[in-house]
């Protein structure tokens, strides 16, 4: 599991090693593991052009701790002294080791560098950058060398990923004793390249992570297997209601993501049409004809998912009221968002919820501008655990999944070709599938969420490496070759 905090938990655990080392350790170490990174990626060290961006800081410090030792291996390394400070002791440091400062023309020293070293701020950073720290963000985001950032890409910040602003955009960030929210999360995660953890000693001093990744493993140790004594009930059946006479493809999407994440069985209602179309496209499942909004004559399910393609009438939100009013789990995503967000009293129950919106459902659900979500998401979704009593999935460019007084789950697995009609359809599936079969919500929707991504990463990429558009039924064919590769 990758870990992720805030920049004050960063900032509480690096005091308390620190009162136990002599001054300047830490960054010394943080500085000799970024000349490190950057003398790998250069084809060689002797003789490279070496621009460091430096702010007031100690990131600053570090810029020049690290372009000391590059100029130690005969880099020509020249300093943008940024701040209206500048961090004394790792400025004699780069002077002693033959390193140089430079005033205006500035924009030629990074232009001509073969490496940009973006020290202006760290986890100090706040607000949309200043200038002149954001006239150099926006050159080095241009330049042709490589961009390394340290500890975080200046204009990110650490602790949301929120981008105000123009920020650097980095090929690789190197950050220092543990990864930052801001690097894990959009839109921050998309500035910052590669991420390079050094090492500092911090560990034993960090608090219990605000966000994590799942890894593959984490995510195979959680997925149910059937045993030699499974059979399709025990494995775990799912009810899905979706679709309309008008939106039938939802239903068949989201049918086809329960069936090939390995549902024992799964039962469909909905409108004549819909069930029309399920049955012709997956005979796996027993379809029932909605007459009403009972829900009693579909059978018995372990997990509910009610809302792509439903509508939002009156008959849907009878549908969503008389499912939430039963005692298993239920998904509720789409359509089935938008009848809950005019009457969120049918979240009071006792069974867990996991809702599955995108920003503008979530916008819709919490009043709150999809803008605004979409800028601070960890902080989202939280808000939406709290005000809304359930287990949240919010999805986009980064998935985040919350549950109250747990860590906020980050999906990486994804790719922006998953952007397309009906992916999400396909998402709520395999998130039911994986309720039915016993996971808990926060389980359920992590695991869905990785799995989902994974499975759209092969579908968009086949034989050829690259990558390429795909349909939301590539997404649901693509599930079995991923559960058997982890
Ligand atoms: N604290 C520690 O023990 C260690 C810290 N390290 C480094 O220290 C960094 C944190 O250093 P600092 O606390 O000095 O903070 P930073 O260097 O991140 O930034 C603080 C400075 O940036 C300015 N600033 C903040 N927001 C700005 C904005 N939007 N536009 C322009 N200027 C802005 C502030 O006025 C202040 O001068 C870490 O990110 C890391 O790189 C590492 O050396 C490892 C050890
Ligand atoms: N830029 C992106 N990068 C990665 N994944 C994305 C991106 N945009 C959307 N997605 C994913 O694609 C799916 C879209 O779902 P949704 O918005 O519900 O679409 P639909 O309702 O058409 O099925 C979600 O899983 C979402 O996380
Ligand atoms: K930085």
């Amino acid at each position: 599991m990758r870990t992720a905090y805030t920049s004050d938990q960063i900032r509480t655990a690096e005091r308390a090693l620190m009162a136990l080392l002599p001054d300047g350790t830490l960054m010394r170490r943080a500085a000799t593991g970024l000349s490190v990174v950057c003398a790998g990626l250069l084809p060689g060290v002797y003789g490279s052009r070496v621009a460091l961006l430096v702010g007031s800081g100690d990131n600053g410090g570090d810029a020049l701790y690290a372009g000391a030792l590059l100029a130690r291996r005969g880099a020509r390394v020249e300093a943008v002294l940024a701040g209206s400070r500048t961090h004394q002791a790792g400025l004699e440091a780069l002077r002693e080791a033959g390193g140089r400062t430079v005033e205006a023309p500035w924009p030629d020293v990074v232009r001509r560098a073969d490496l940009v070293v973006d020290g202006l701020v760290g986890i100090g950073g706040a607000g949309e950058l200043r200038e002149p720290y954001r006239r150099l963000a926006v050159a080095a985001s241009e330049a042709s060398g490589l961009v390394v950032a340290v500890d975080v890409p200046s204009g990110v910040d650490a602790s949301t990923g929120r981008v105000e602003g123009p920020a650097v955009r980095a090929q690789v960030t190197v950050t220092f004793g543990a990864c930052k929210n801001g690097l894990l999360v959009d839109p921050g995660r998309s500035y910052c390249g590669r991420v390079e953890l050094v090492d500092i000693g911090l560990g034993p001093y960090l608090p219990d992570p605000d966000v994590v990744s799942l890894t593959d493993e984490d995510v195979a140790d959680l997925l149910p297997r059937p045993g030699a004594e499974s059979d399709k009930y025990r494995r775990g059946v799912i009810g899905i209601i979706a679709g309309s006479e008008r939106f039938t493809g939802a239903a068949v999407l989201s049918v086809g993501g329960a069936v090939r994440a390995g549902a024992g069985l799964v039962r469909f209602a909905g409108a004549k049409a819909a069930v029309g179309q399920v049955r012709a496209h997956w005979p796996e499942a027993i379809t029932t004809v909605l007459d009403g909004p009972s829900v009693a004559d579909v059978g018995r399910v372990q997990a509910w998912v009610i809302g792509p393609g439903l509508g939002t009438g009156e008959e849907a939100r009878e549908l969503v009221r008389a499912v939430l009013a039963t005692d298993v789990p239920v998904l509720v995503d789409a359509d089935g968002l938008t009848v809950l967000a005019g009457d969120r009293s049918m979240l009071r129950r006792s069974a867990p919820t996991v809702l599955t919106p995108h920003a503008g459902e979530l916008s819709r659900l919490l009043d709150v501008p999809r803008d605004r979500i979409e800028a601070a998401r960890i902080a989202h979704v939280r808000r939406a655990v709290t005000e809304l009593g359930a287990i949240v999935l919010l999805k986009g460019s980064t998935t985040v999944v919350a549950q109250e007084d747990r860590p906020v789950r980050v999906n990486a697995t994804g790719t922006s070709w998953l952007a397309t009609g009906g992916t999400g359809d396909v998402l709520s599936g395999i998130g039911g599938t994986l309720l039915s079969a016993g996971l808990s919500g926060y389980d359920a929707a992590s695991c869905a969420a990785h799995l989902h991504g994974l499975a759209a990463r092969l579908a968009s990429t086949g034989n050829s490496g690259g990558q390429g558009p795909i349909a939301a039924m590539d997404v649901a064919r693509a599930l079995p070759q991923v559960i058997q590769s982890l």
